[in-house]
């Protein structure tokens, strides 16, 4: 499906030239060691969801390993439900596309001035380059506020309810689905099952982003710094590219490229810490676009999170709430590049991580050659 942005947007389309320019400095731009020249794609593992839910061998051993090597991985959602959700993504991108196209001040009467619901504008967060800001708006549909009657969500929200409402609860059923089967592949009993700290019933920063990229921002403002998911799970529905991932094995930026049918599924640090670090949340970012045939960039996220009184040890070996996580997290998303750096919040540890698996191995192999 091609998606068309208005010429009312007030978001125009840059000179090529200018892009160029950019693509340069974003492709030398070391905002992390583990740059690599071109990025190439991500070869990720891919879980049918209705062989999962069979309990089918082939999947839920596919899913368990996605979780502990790449933490990222395509979900087949194909064959569930008549593809409904893959029809709403459809719908939703239609709503979408003319609600970001909306005069800026228009879009600000929703902009709640928190990072908890409500719209967000290009520039919040940190961008891909040194001291840049992000280039994407949102807007941010979370559990809490779609109970509140009325809902204090935008308009988007409270003329399609209906639609938004299945989207968000096919897409907590995915979640809760790869939960109980990674449980079930530990060995996970009671208390302790993934499920058991996600309840529906409970306060959680539980939340559907819709995102819009435009194709042209105001200079150096593009696409959304690496980082981990604070969360549990994360569905990332996008029909363009420009999502990217830090490959643990080459250490490059590879590019995940959509595909029919498919979610793409990352873990969270959440995740990872309630898996005792055996799962992996991988680090990623989002590329500006260069396709001269592409508009924009429209995402739906769902991001699945514990609830808010769930403790977790965080890889510092620090306890804290989920929550206290989530906020902690959010505060390093905004910060300035040189403040992200003075600690491993932005990756929740991983790069760390990596390096430290880097350094056992060619330890070992010198030792094996010496
Ligand atoms: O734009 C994307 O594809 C990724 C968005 C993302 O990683 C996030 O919002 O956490
Ligand atoms: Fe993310």
């Amino acid at each position: 499906m091609t998606i068309r942005f208005s010429s009312h947007s007030r978001f125009r389309l840059a000179p090529r030239a200018g892009l160029t320019v950019i693509y340069r400095r974003y492709l030398n731009h070391d905002a992390t060691k583990h740059t690599s020249a071109i990025p190439g794609s991500a070869r990720l593992k891919t879980v049918d969801l209705s062989g999962l839910r069979s309990r089918e061998l082939s999947e839920t051993g596919a899913l368990l390993r996605a979780c502990e090597e790449d933490g990222f991985f395509y979900l087949d959602i194909r064959r569930v439900n008549n593809a409904q959700m893959i029809k709403d993504w459809m719908l939703i991108q239609s709503l979408m596309q003319p609600w970001f196209a909306r005069p800026f001040h228009d879009k600000m009467r929703y902009h709640c001035g928190t990072f908890l619901h409500g719209y967000t504008p290009v520039g919040t967060y940190a961008g891909l380059l040194e001291n840049s800001k992000d280039g994407n708006e949102s807007i941010k549909i979370t559990d809490v506020a779609r109970r509140v009657d009325p809902p204090i969500l935008p308009d988007l929200y409270l003329e399609n309810r209906a639609l938004l409402d299945r989207f968000m609860d096919g897409c907590r059923d995915i979640t809760i689905s790869l939960l109980s089967s990674l449980s079930d592949s530990l060995d996970l009993r009671e208390s302790s099952r993934f499920e058991q700290s996600h309840r529906s019933y409970m306060p959680a920063n539980t939340c559907l982003n819709l995102f819009n990229y435009p194709k042209s921002t105001r200079g150096g403002q593009f696409g959304q710094n690496k980082h981990t998911d604070n969360g549990s799970l994360t569905l990332l529905f996008a029909n363009q590219q420009g999502l990217e991932i830090l490959s643990p094995r080459t250490s490059s930026w590879d590019r995940v490229l959509p595909r029919d049918g498919h979610v793409v599924v990352n873990v969270g640090d959440t995740l990872r810490f309630l898996s005792g670090n055996r799962f992996h949340s991988s680090i990623h970012r989002a590329a500006p676009i260069f396709e001269p045939s592409q508009q924009g960039r429209l995402v739906a996220g769902f991001f699945l999170r514990a609830e808010d009184h769930c403790m977790i040890e965080d890889n510092e070996g620090s306890k804290m709430t989920a929550r206290q996580w989530h906020d902690h997290k959010y505060d390093i998303y905004k910060s300035l590049h040189s403040i992200q750096r003075t600690s491993t919040v932005l990756t929740g540890g991983m790069e760390e991580h990596i390096d430290n698996a880097k350094r056992s191995q060619s330890a070992a192999i010198e030792t094996r050659e010496g």
